[in-house]
């Protein structure tokens, strides 16, 4: 585990793929995310997101964490090519993301981003069936195949009863399950998730996690995910990523990460941490300063 500005962000994360199924000797290797030389920026200002090199590890499950604004949605768009990097690059199995089609890239990487927009007439069923025409081609119809792969995560998420009905008419959780059933309908080896959990009760939100571990578990998903409950990510994930201001600052196993130094220097509040086996116990000290 290293602070600052880092080298090399494994350090610390056993990038050793077993456990999942494609560790297998004569399986695929799970692909790996890396970023290097990053910079990020909006529309050619200055850097929000600026790193030396950093690995998402392969077949693993890894939480970003961060504060507000620390650049953990602007970090997964690059990942997903949807933001050009100012400069550096970000591979998936070793390609340049920017070099994919869309389609092409959709077939590799699922992303669910923070805001998602789709005509409030579009059925949920629909919206999941966009998931597989990177597959197929927009105009070839959908195969049994696509429609098995539709139900499945339909039903991974547990929204399968709300397949006719319009997303416009959908509370804000169902419409976030919704988009994330889309997203496991690519079925792609990787899974960047910005907040899957934001606006879902607690059901679901264990519910999202655990579909999004099962993955992993199964096919050897390497998973990229945002959360901002901290003792959450630390119980959910393999591994921690704690941005600050557009820098990981820490990273590593999360019983290494969070610490009482983290949360203070990181997301500026005092607090006792302690670990037990179903993860930590954070107790703040006193209240937070305005
Ligand atoms: N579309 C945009 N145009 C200009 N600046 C942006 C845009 N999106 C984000 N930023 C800026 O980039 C920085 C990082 O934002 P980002 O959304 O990546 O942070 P975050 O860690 O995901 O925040 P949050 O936890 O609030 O979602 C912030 O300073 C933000 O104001």
């Amino acid at each position: 585990m290293s602070k600052g500005e880092p080298t090399d962000t494994t350090g610390g994360i056993d990038t050793n793929t077993e456990g999942g199924l494609d560790a297998d000797a004569d399986g695929p290797s799970p692909p790996e995310l890396e970023a290097k030389e990053l910079a990020l920026s909006y529309d050619a200002g200055e850097p929000v997101v600026e790193l030396d090199r950093l690995t998402v590890p392969a077949g693993e499950v890894t939480a970003l964490v961060g504060p507000n604004g620390s650049g953990k949605s602007t970090l997964l768009k690059s990942m997903n090519a949807e933001l050009t990097p100012e400069s550096g690059t970000v591979y998936f199995d070793g390609d340049d993301v920017q070099s994919y089609g869309t389609s092409e890239l959709a077939t590799k990487l699922g992303l669910l981003a923070q805001q998602n927009d789709a005509p409030a007439s579009t059925t949920v069923r629909d919206l999941a069936a966009h998931g597989r025409y990177p597959h197929r081609g927009f105009f070839e119809g959908l195969s049994e195949a696509d429609h098995e792969a539709i139900d499945r995560a339909l039903e991974r998420v547990g929204i399968e009863d709300l397949g006719d009905r319009p997303v416009g008419g959908l509370s804000g959780g169902q419409q976030q399950l919704a988009w994330l059933a889309m997203t496991f309908a690519q079925e792609t080896d990787a899974l960047l998730l910005d907040e899957p959990t934001t606006y879902l009760d607690l059901h679901h939100q264990l519910r999202v996690l655990r579909a999004a571990r099962q993955l992993n578990e199964e096919r050897g998903v390497t998973v990229c995910v945002v959360l901002h409950d901290i003792g959450q990510a630390a119980r959910f994930a393999d591994n921690l990523i704690a941005l600050k201001d557009g820098t990981p600052y820490e990273w590593g196993p999360p019983d290494e990460v969070v610490t009482p130094d983290l949360l203070e220097e990181v997301f500026g509040v005092e607090a006792e941490v302690g670990f037990g086996p179903e993860g930590p116990t954070i107790v703040p000290r006193k209240p937070v300063e305005e």
